[in-house]
């Protein structure tokens, strides 16, 4: 049986004049790791922090657990790990003491506090660097004792927003392996982004929000089936004419052809494939190419064709 983790009906949120959540409907289950992903303003933050009862909101109901989300839902809140965006650690304690102090606000027994600690610091890899206080920290550093003080209690959900940012590559992929082995842990994630490519390589469902409103959801396989691009084909051309490019636009299924600087890019229709039609026809044009691929329609394609802009800006 599917148990629903997180349950979002009908929310809205208003600042004012503006909309910020729209009617926004979520349902996570237990074991996913589902993505928020949408451009900046589209409200993610907004999301979480009402998911959170950080945040009051105008309408809608919110479920954690199968149970109301409150205030005052203090065994609720028990369960959730939190890692904001905006790192959140005592400047006055080291690494150690802030994991320590974090833990220490779920778990009483000092034994097993020791214990989770522990295992917290050698998740995020800071072992050698207990003694720190966080301002002697790279970011990179800094953002993973924030997801240790996060996470340090063993939480069943653990929401990330947008945990990556401003971090160098290596405590990227750090960040991104440790999400991965905390769902394999048993942990429910929810990891908001901006990052397509993160979104894509982590998260099992996932919401596209754009101005407060979920406009596709699903596996990433379903998103992308909901739009009318298909496959795209890729070719890097030398002596490409413009009457070229025109007779490629005539082929059955090309929904759109893009030359920008040697790269040509065909758009076809969802399901068609047209790779052997356009390889022999620049092979009877005697046209010249380098690289020739095809790939997959991305999650900003989805975006680009539900909303008309790109998911960054
Ligand atoms: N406290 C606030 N008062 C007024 N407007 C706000 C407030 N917080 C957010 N907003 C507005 O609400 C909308 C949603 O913002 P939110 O921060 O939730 O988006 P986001 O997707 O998390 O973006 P980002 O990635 O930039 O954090 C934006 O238009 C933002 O300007």
């Amino acid at each position: 049986m599917t148990v629903v983790i997180v349950k979002i009906d009908n929310l809205v949120k208003r600042y004012g004049d503006l909309i910020a959540l729209d009617h926004l409907n979520i349902e996570i289950k237990e074991g996913e790791i589902f993505g928020l992903l949408g451009p900046n303003g589209s409200g993610k933050t907004t999301a979480i922090n009402c998911i959170l009862s950080l945040l009051k909101f105008d309408k809608g109901n919110i479920e954690i657990f199968g149970r109301e989300m409150k205030p005052t839902a203090y065994p609720i809140k028990q369960d959730i790990g939190i890692v904001m965006q905006n790192v959140a650690v005592f400047e006055e304690l080291t690494v150690y003491e802030n994991i320590d102090y974090f833990c220490g606000l779920y778990i009483k027994d000092k034994k097993k506090r020791k214990e989770l600690v522990q295992q917290a610091i050698e998740f995020v890899a800071l072992k050698d660097f207990v003694k720190f206080y966080p301002k002697k920290l790279s970011g990179g550093l800094l953002r993973r004792l924030n997801i240790a003080c996060g996470i340090a209690h063993k939480p069943k959900l653990i929401i990330l927003d947008e945990p990556t940012v401003a971090v160098d590559p290596q405590s990227r992929n750090n960040i991104l392996e440790g999400i991965k082995r905390l769902n394999e842990e048993g942990a429910t994630i929810i990891y908001t982004s901006h990052y397509m490519e993160e979104i894509e390589q982590l998260c099992s469902r996932l919401a596209i929000l754009d101005k407060g409103k979920v406009i596709a959801t699903g596996t990433k396989q379903e998103v992308k089936g909901m739009i009318s691009l298909g496959e795209k084909i890729v070719i890097e051309t030398f002596n490409l004419k413009e009457e070229h490019i025109e007779k490629i636009r005539e082929i059955p299924n090309v929904i759109d052809v893009e030359l920008k600087e040697n790269i040509l890019t065909i758009k076809q229709k969802s399901g068609a494939s047209n790779l052997v039609n356009i390889t022999s026809f620049i092979a009877n044009h005697d046209i010249s190419y380098g690289k020739i691929y095809s790939e997959l329609p991305t999650l900003n394609d989805v975006f680009l064709e539900i909303t008309g802009k790109e998911l960054r800006d």
